[in-house]
This record gives C-alpha cells, sequence and structure tokens, in this order.
C-alpha cells in the first residue's frame, strides 16, 4: 500500500529524515514511536503529500503520492492530527459532511446515493447525534477529536495517517478513540499508520511498529517482535520494566523513576 525507498528531507539545512525505507501492507496497523524531534511527524506529511521529499521515492498503491490529484489522494488517504479540529462555529453534522468533500462534483453534489445513511450511520457509531446540531466550538476535546474522526470516516480513505490523535485526550477517550478506529479498520480492511506517544497504548493496538531515531529506523515489524525494554532503552533513553499484559500477554512497560529517567 505504502512504500518509502531512499527518503530524504531537511529543513534549514538540517536532516530531519535520512534515507528512510518501509513498505505497510494493506490492512495493517502500524504504531509510528520515536522521541520528540525524530521526525514522525515530518514522515506522516510526507506520505500524506502535504510536504515533498528532497530526495527519495514514495509510493502509494503503486503510485507515486506526488502524482495524484487533490480529490484522487484525499478518496486515498486521510489525516488525523493532534487537535483534529480547530474550535469552529459549525455544527458536528456540517463538519462530518464536509468528510464527504473528495466525493462531491463542482456543484457540491455528493456522488454517492449512500452519502446521507453513511453519515448518520457515522454519527450513531460515534455517539455524536446528541451534539449533531451543537457548534464544534462548544464541544470538549474528546467530543471534538471523536467529530474529526467522522469527518475523516466520511472521506472513506484507504489509509488514514493519525499525528498523535490521542495526546489531548484522557484514558477513557484514549482506549475509546483506539477501540473506534480499530472497529473500523475491522469492518473495512483500512490501513493505519499512528504517531503514539504512549507506548503501553501502541503495544495493545498496533500489529507492527516503525520505531525512529535521529530521522531513522531504530527497528521496524511486527509488535512482539520488536517491543523490547532493550530497544526502548536504546531508543528513548529510559530503564523500563517489561510486563506482559495479564489478559492478552501483550507487552507493557512499567516506568521506574531515577535521574536520567531512570536509565542507568
Ligand atoms: N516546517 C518545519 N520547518 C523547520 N523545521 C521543522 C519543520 N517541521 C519539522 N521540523 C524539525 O524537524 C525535526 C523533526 O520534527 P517532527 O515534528 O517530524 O518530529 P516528531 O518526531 O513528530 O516530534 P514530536 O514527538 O515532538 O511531535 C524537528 O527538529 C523539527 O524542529
Amino acid at each position: 500500500m505504502i512504500r518509502l525507498e531512499q527518503v530524504y528531507k531537511s529543513f534549514d539545512g538540517r536532516c530531519v529524515l535520512q534515507g528512510m525505507d518501509m513498505q505497510i501492507e494493506q490492512g495493517q496497523f502500524w504504531g509510528l514511536l520515536g522521541p520528540n524531534g525524530s521526525g514522525k511527524s515530518t514522515l506522516l506529511q510526507l506520505i500524506s503529500g502535504m510536504e515533498k521529499p528532497d530526495s527519495g521515492r514514495i509510493w502509494l498503491e503503486g503510485k507515486p503520492v506526488g502524482s495524484y490529484g487533490r480529490k484522487e489522494l484525499s478518496r486515498k488517504l486521510a489525516m488525523l492530527q493532534q487537535e483534529g479540529l480547530p474550535p469552529v462555529s459549525f455544527p458536528v453534522r456540517d463538519v462530518i459532511e464536509m468528510g464527504r468533500f473528495p466525493f462531491q462534483d463542482w456543484l457540491g453534489r455528493d456522488r454517492s446515493e449512500q452519502a446521507e445513511t453513511l453519515v448518520e450511520d457515522i454519527m450513531d457509531r460515534l455517539d455524536l447525534r446528541e451534539m449533531a446540531d451543537r457548534p464544534v466550538s462548544e464541544l470538549s476535546g474528546g467530543q471534538r477529536q471523536r467529530a474529526a474522526l467522522g469527518k475523516v470516516m466520511a472521506q472513506q480513505p484507504e489509509l488514514v495517517l493519525l499525528d498523535e490523535p490521542t495526546t489531548f485526550l484522557d484514558v477513557h477517550y484514549q482506549i475509546q478513540f483506539m477501540e473506534l478506529i480499530s472497529e473500523w479498520r475491522g469492518d473495512s480492511g483500512l490501513t493505519i499508520l499512528a504517531a503514539l506517544h504512549d507506548i503501553n497504548l501502541a503495544a495493545l493496538y498496533c500489529d507492527h511498529l516503525l520505531i525512529m531515531k535521529e530521522g531513522g529506523l531504530a527497528a521496524a515489524g511486527p509488535t512482539s517482535e520488536v517491543l523490547t525494554s532493550s530497544l526502548l532503552k536504546e531508543v528513548f533513553k529510559v530503564d523500563l520494566a517489561a510486563v506482559a499484559h495479564p489478559d492478552n500477554d501483550l507487552p507493557q512497560f512499567l516506568l521506574r523513576p531515577g535521574p536520567g529517567g531512570g536509565s542507568q
């Protein structure tokens, strides 16, 4: 679905991505982990076509990302950021309908006959019906992020890029958000690449991980194979205690207080 070959990107003469090679197959859920400034957002922006690489190639379904037209690309991929929606005065229903942009003709008519049902289904699924007529600016951060997800779902992309989507959410909404995304993937075969700061959340929900360090890849592969305390120590300079989750044996990491972030 996505392939990167020797992708380089610099800002102001400073190399931020240094020869990234990676490949993601359709239907996979990849987590993107790495310290602040390691290049996660830059990588997502390059894949989304918002930024262009200085050199190297990015392929989306066998075609260079840069060769897609705007609407064509929006039907393939959607990006959701930390604060998915600005505090606009539009009501939630209108904002979700805006996600249909790639399917509208020049008069704003939706080409899909199911568009109306789709928007209604999304509102039910995300529990947004009660707030359908409320302006987005009046919603809490968690509700607003749910509306942002609704807009992205209305876009019906094949690939979703998430840039720290749970950063401002409390633990309840973090789990809810990850469940909603996973459910959507289960129903539609969606491919997901999500930059996350919460290692434990990534371990629970992502089947694969890309771990970045200083603009390069420190590791990439199935979560159970790459996520080890020694790798986390090397990348994040922190000494974490690995435990198996009591419900499913997935790896989880406990903090160890101490000078230098617990690192020896
Ligand atoms: N538009 C830009 N102009 C100049 N420098 C930039 C720009 N975007 C990113 N950078 C720099 O590139 C480096 C990587 O930034 P990036 O946002 O990709 O990292 P990140 O891993 O997403 O970080 P964080 O976890 O803090 O969000 C940083 O040093 C940042 O300052």
